[in-house]
This record gives structure tokens, sequence and C-alpha cells, in this order.
């Protein structure tokens, strides 16, 4: 992959004016940030943190009140609204409700805006063709929006995105609508899109799961500023902002809760430990033999592995049984091979990290919205839905 930033926010701010009634929104508050072209990268935030904005500054719908935005080499704050078009050009997007048109086919909307941008009829027909391949969906050039199930329409979306050859895919909640396996298909065909195209994608979401499974890197939104940023391993395994925190707790689920662990300590007294699988552990062989060797009796009570970035990531919570020498042993030699948490004993307990006693839905704010929008964005409108369960996990739960 190229380090060449395709998308560079310098101090960026948008602020929304205040009236008598309402204050002024600081959307986008001093945003320094570069998107490398040919990533995936995803911005994650929780509803009313800027994400929307931010995208929205990328393709000039909305105009920074301060800073920069340059984009394949172009300060979009210096260009004239024919050279923000010819810009525009260059960027698809795809939205959660698809906003297809629902009185032309599924061909006729991959077709709009090469008409738009004045194909002749014959170029377009094939190029409508060759898109509907890539997608996976030529039978059903003949068909209407009504008549396609949801990830079928978000198929159509990416198609007329990607019409005119563009450098960059935006793609705003595009799977918040969808079913965890659709969205997973979804997400496999923007993989497609960035691999085989070469196209720099940005998914705005609020589920971590899209970022786990589909982007190289991730920054992280609150209140209108990035407050952590960073390859998508790396934020998982070593989350710094609370908010951060929050939604790779959503995501993995792997440990215990405060309330969960109060249960497993009624039925577990021995002394419990979480263990981190990663990378570096890549599986439980070292974990095994450290526990063999050491004398104690280990028993899985809690955890679950899953995959960060195509790389192992989870823990696992165990309950060890001997002799306190020996188990003191024990968690210090699993220290010297993996990240350990020792939650004591229930006679002599020890407080859980703050990350797996944080409430996952704290921070929400503000009600859904709707929006309407430019012509460039077929007329999209925003708000919020669906929720991702992650399904390829191992998850060993005895509650909850
Ligand atoms: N046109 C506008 N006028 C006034 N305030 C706005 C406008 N657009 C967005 N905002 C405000 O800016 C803040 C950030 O909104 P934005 O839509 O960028 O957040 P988001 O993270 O994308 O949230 P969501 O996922 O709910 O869309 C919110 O407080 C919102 O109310």
């Amino acid at each position: 992959m190229s380090t060449t930033p395709i998308i560079s926010f310098r101090d960026a701010a948008k602020v929304f004016p205040g009236s008598r009634k309402r204050p002024e929104v600081r959307a986008v508050d001093g945003v320094t940030l570069d998107i490398e072209a040919g990533e995936i990268f995803g911005v994650i935030g929780y509803s009313g943190a800027g994400k929307s904005t931010l995208v929205r500054l990328i393709n000039a719908l909305e105009k920074t009140t301060s800073g920069s935005v340059v984009v394949g080499g172009q300060d979009l704050t210096a260009l004239g609204e024919s050279q923000l078009r010819e810009v525009r050009a260059g960027i698809g997007m795809i939205f959660q409700q698809f906003n297809l048109l629902s009185s032309r086919t599924v061909a006729g909307n991959v077709a709009y805006p090469l008409e738009v941008a004045k194909w002749p009829r014959e170029k377009r027909e094939a190029r409508v063709r060759e898109l509907l391949e890539f997608v996976g969906i030529a039978d059903k050039a003949g068909s209407y929006p009504s008549q396609l199930s949801g990830g079928q329409k978000q198929r159509v979306g990416i198609a007329r995105a990607l019409a005119t050859n563009p450098r960059i895919l935006l793609a705003d909640e595009a799977t918040s609508a969808l079913d965890p396996e659709t969205t997973r298909e979804v997400l496999r065909l923007l993989q497609r899109v960035n691999r085989e195209l070469g196209i720099t994608v940005v998914i705005i979401t609020h589920e971590m799961d899209v970022v786990r499974y589909a982007c190289h890197r991730v920054a992280v939104m609150e209140h209108g500023k990035v407050v952590e940023v960073g390859d998508a391993y790396a934020i998982f395994s070593g989350p710094t902002a609370p908010v951060t925190r929050r939604f790779v707790a959503t995501s993995l689920r792997d440990r215990p809760s405060a309330e969960t662990l109060a249960r497993l300590r009624e039925r577990h007294p021995g002394r419990l430990v979480v263990v981190g699988i990663d990378e570096v552990t890549g599986s439980t062989h070292a974990i095994s033999q450290v526990l063999r060797d050491a004398g104690v009796e280990p028993a899985i009570i809690y955890g679950g592995i899953t995959e960060v970035a195509d790389k192992p990531y989870g823990s696992l919570t165990f309950e060890l049984t001997g002799s306190d020498d020996d188990v003191a042993a024990a968690i210090e030699r699993l220290r010297e091979v993996t990240g350990v948490d020792d939650l004591g004993t229930a006679d002599a307990p020890v407080s859980a990290p703050a990350e797996t006693t944080t409430d996952p839905t704290a921070g929400r704010s503000g009600p859904p919205r709707t929006r309407v929008v430019g012509a460039q964005d077929y007329g999209m409108l925003g708000g919020q839905g669906g929720r991702l369960a992650g399904p390829d996990r191992l998850v060993i739960e005895e509650d909850d």
C-alpha cells in the first residue's frame, strides 16, 4: 500500500451557526488527519460525533469554516464551484438508505451518472453491463429497486458510485440498514473495490464490527474531534480513549462485564485471570504449556477469540485452581507470554479493568436525524438503524 495521503485535513472545522433558539454546533472541531491512497479507512463515532459532516467536507458538500481539506492534491477551500464539480466527479458515495431512483431499473440507476456525464449510449450500456457483473447482479438489470433485497440495492448503489471511475468511494453508514450476513457481503464487495480497482474507501460507521471486518485504519470521533487514530488492530488491542474502549467492548464482548464477573465469582471461587490472545500469543499453545508446567488446574469460564484485520484477537478468562504459590507462579509466567488481568478470588477480589465494566451504550446522544442534501447525493437521507452481531466469533459464554 502506498503512503501518499489522498485526503488531508489540517485543523479543519465546520461550525453550524446558532440562532436565538439554538446554540452553534462545532460539528467538526480542529481535525488534522491523513487518509492514504489505497486504504480502507474507517471513521467511527456515536450519533452526532461529526462523522457525516467530516465526510461531507471531503466531497465539498459542506465547506470548512476554518482550516483546510486537500483531496488529490487540491485544496478544496481554494476552488471555485466548477473545479469542485470536477473533484466531486472523482468521488463516489453510497448511503444507508441506498437512494436509488425508484422509477428507473437497476441498469437505469447505474446509467444515470453516465447520462449526466454525457457518455454516448453504446459506451454507457457496455459500462453498465461491466459494473453489474462486477457487483454480482447482472441478472437484475431489468428489475426495479422495489423488487430487490437491501443487499442487492446496495450493490446497485456501489455500481452507480463506481460508474464514472472515481478514485475515492465514501460509504456513509452503508451497511447500517442490513442484517449481519448481508453486511459482510457488502463489506467483502467494498474490499474488492479497494483491492481490485485500487479505490480508496472511507467507511463511516457506528459499528466497531464493521471496522474489525473491513478497515485497515480507523479514526474515532467524539464531539467533532478525532480522539484516536491508528491501525485497526492497534486500536482494538490497545484502545486509549474511553470512547474507543466502549466501542471495542461492544464489538468483542470477550471480557466479562462487572455483572457477569459477579456471577462468575459465585460459581467459581478460585483465582480468576483474563489472559489476552493476540498476534504475539498467536494461539493458546503457549498459555496451555505455562499452565501445565506450573501444575495448576485451569478451567476456561468465559471468553472469545476473533479476528481483527485478519489477525487473532480476544481473551479467555480462566479459573486457576491449585496451591496459592503455584497459582501466583503461574500468573507470573503467564505475564511473560501475554497480557494478564488478575481478578483475584471471590474472597479477595481485584477490580476488573475499566473497559470490562463500561456500559457500551453510554455516550450516545441525540435522536436520529433526517437530512436532505445536494443532487450529487441522489437525494440521500441520513438516520440510524441496523445492528451487527458479529457472528464470526468463537465465543464461550456462561451467561448474558
Ligand atoms: N446542517 C446542519 N445544521 C446544523 N447542525 C448540524 C447540521 N448538520 C449536522 N449538524 C450537527 O452537527 C453535529 C454532527 O452531526 P453529524 O451528522 O456530522 O454527526 P454523525 O456523527 O454523522 O451522526 P449520525 O451518525 O447521527 O449522522 C450534530 O450535533 C448535528 O446536529
